[in-house]
């Protein structure tokens, strides 16, 4: 798949990328935790730096993953680890991430220096394979079903509705499930015409995803116009 950079306006999806930089300015980088903010400086400089997980939805996680006093929780697309870090953050001390993504390299390289800064290695379990290996792994024993108080999907956009099935085995009723880029950069709602060649095929995952959830009667959902758009799902 072809990777294309989006403008920090196609990212926020808001009318303006002055509305978005303002939002980002005022009420999502002063409240970001240092370490954080380290990571995505780090990964700034990083070629696929955009596909990092946006500050402004990942202050909404957190705040999701302490309402819900999450404990246990799976991250499918690790990249850096910006949203790794954050949950490690949020989590207590006791609580544990089990991070899958198919290339650790550069989570090795920029992520992992500091997390082990931070002290917080001991609530990571990365896996490093195809992440529908490992969820069909975790089913195969009986105590982790229903076990899993929240999980963050942000990797291959054409598996969501596969993950999407595992997950909910492996959710706690009352868990939350998070998937990123679900507005696609807003070409979910664009004529086709207009869409840019290297967004298409992943834009149909998208809506066939968005129309999967939203007939789903076993989650709840909130689609948030946050970063790329973000889904959440409430297991019932
Ligand atoms: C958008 S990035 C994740 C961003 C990350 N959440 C962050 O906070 O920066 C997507 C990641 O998914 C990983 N990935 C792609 N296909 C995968 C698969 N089948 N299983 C697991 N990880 C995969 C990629 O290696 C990449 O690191
Ligand atoms: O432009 C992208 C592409 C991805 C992407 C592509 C292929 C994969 O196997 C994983 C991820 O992810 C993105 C992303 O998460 C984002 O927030 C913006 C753009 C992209």
């Amino acid at each position: 798949m072809e990777l294309t950079p989006a403008t920090a306006a196609e990212r926020g999806l808001l009318q303006t990328e002055q509305l978005y930089e303002y939002i980002l300015k005022t009420s999502v980088y002063p409240r970001e935790p240092e370490l954080l903010k380290e990571i995505r400086d780090l990964s700034s400089s990083h070629p696929q730096a955009f596909i990092a997980t946006a500050p402004d939805a990942g202050q909404f996680m957190a705040m999701i993953l302490k309402l819900i006093n999450a404990k246990k929780t799976i991250e499918i697309g690790v990249f850096t680890g910006y949203s790794l870090l954050l949950t490690a953050l949020t989590i207590p001390d006791d609580g544990k991430i089990t991070a899958i993504d198919i290339d650790r390299s550069t989570y090795d390289r920029i992520g992992l220096p500091v997390v082990k800064k931070a002290g917080l290695t001991h609530k990571i379990n990365f896996i490093e394979s195809p992440a529908l290996l490992v969820l069909e792994q975790l089913l195969r024993d009986p105590e982790n079903h229903e076990s899993f108080d929240f999980a963050f999907v942000d990797a291959d956009k054409n598996n969501y509705a596969n993950y999407h099935e595992k997950l909910l085995k492996l959710l706690k009723p009352g868990g939350i499930i998070m998937y990123d880029n679900t507005l696609w950069g807003g070409t979910v709602a664009m004529d086709e015409e207009f869409v840019p060649p290297g967004r298409l095929e992943t834009r149909v995952h998208a809506m066939d995803l968005n129309r999967k959830l939203a007939a789903d009667s076993r989650v709840e959902i909130s689609q948030l116009p946050l970063g790329d758009g973000l889904t959440m799902c409430r297991r019932l």
